[in-house]
């Protein structure tokens, strides 16, 4: 199989930003059109920096959009690896307060523990169920050096059924190595269903690491791969040197 992706190049990471913000816009309106809602699950780290404030600057219709996370550190979000954190200090809290926001962190005795009432939540402010065909109108995946999207790690106890594409979990677990506290991720085959995918990274490091996930290696060492080599939606990767 081909690597299945649509490349969009920026001349530099702020531009990019600025261009895939333009086109989420014009996504949200689609699903707002199209269903009255848009559902979006946006990636944390550092590099959505630039996309969240470019974002927030647009006129959307707010009180239709739906925002989660496409994973999560399970931590407090008044803890500094907050993913929820980031998001509302440059995103959320730039927007009117009629947007709603899904955190993936629950108080809980595990992180497993947790899953069920992040979904039952997810559904109650979604007013959906989880079998329906699509929870997500948009997806914007990150990507490490090491290959990880979501937090599909690669060096994770669980990496093969994390990038599983025919798992029937909603949102998993990841503990790995390297990631300093446990993860909470939607599941692949859940990220893989919204009409519009989108893989967010900048650097020349991280070509050549999106490079090498194209050619011959499998998904449990590059994660990456899951989302490159899939034909259920085309994969649009963002990309500034
Ligand atoms: O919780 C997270 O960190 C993200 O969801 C993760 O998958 C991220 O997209 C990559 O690690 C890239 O992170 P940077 O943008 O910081 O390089």
């Amino acid at each position: 199989m081909e690597p299945n992706y649509q490349w969009h190049e920026g001349s530099d990471a702020q531009s990019l930003a600025e261009n895939l913000a333009g086109e989420l816009v014009i996504k949200i309106g689609d699903a707002i059109s199209e269903r009255g809602l848009a559902v979006l699950a946006l990636s944390g780290g550092s590099t959505p920096k630039p996309l969240f404030k470019a974002l927030a600057e647009h006129d959307i219709e707010w009180s239709k959009v739906i925002i989660t996370l496409v994973d999560e550190r399970w931590v407090a979000p008044s803890h500094e690896l907050s993913n929820a954190a980031f998001m509302h200090r440059f995103l959320l809290d730039a927007l009117p307060d009629t947007v709603r926001f899904v955190p993936l962190y629950q108080a809980a005795e595990s992180v497993q523990e947790s899953l069920s009432s992040v979904l039952g939540n997810y559904c109650h402010v979604t007013r959906s169920t989880m079998d329906q065909p699509r929870p997500f109108d948009i997806v914007i995946l990150g990507m490490g050096e090491d290959g990880h999207t979501a937090s599909f790690f690669p060096d994770a106890d669980n990496i093969a059924q994390l990038v599983d594409p025919l798992s029937d979990e909603f949102l998993m677990c990841c503990s790995s190595p390297s990631t300093q506290v446990p993860r909470v991720t939607w599941s692949l085959p859940q990220l893989l269903t919204a009409p519009f995918l989108a893989l967010h990274f900048t650097g020349e490091s991280k070509r050549a690491v999106f490079e090498r996930a194209c050619g011959d290696s499998d998904a449990t060492t590059l994660p990456i791969r899951s989302a490159i080599f899939q034909t259920r939606v085309p994969l649009n990767v963002y990309y500034a040197a």
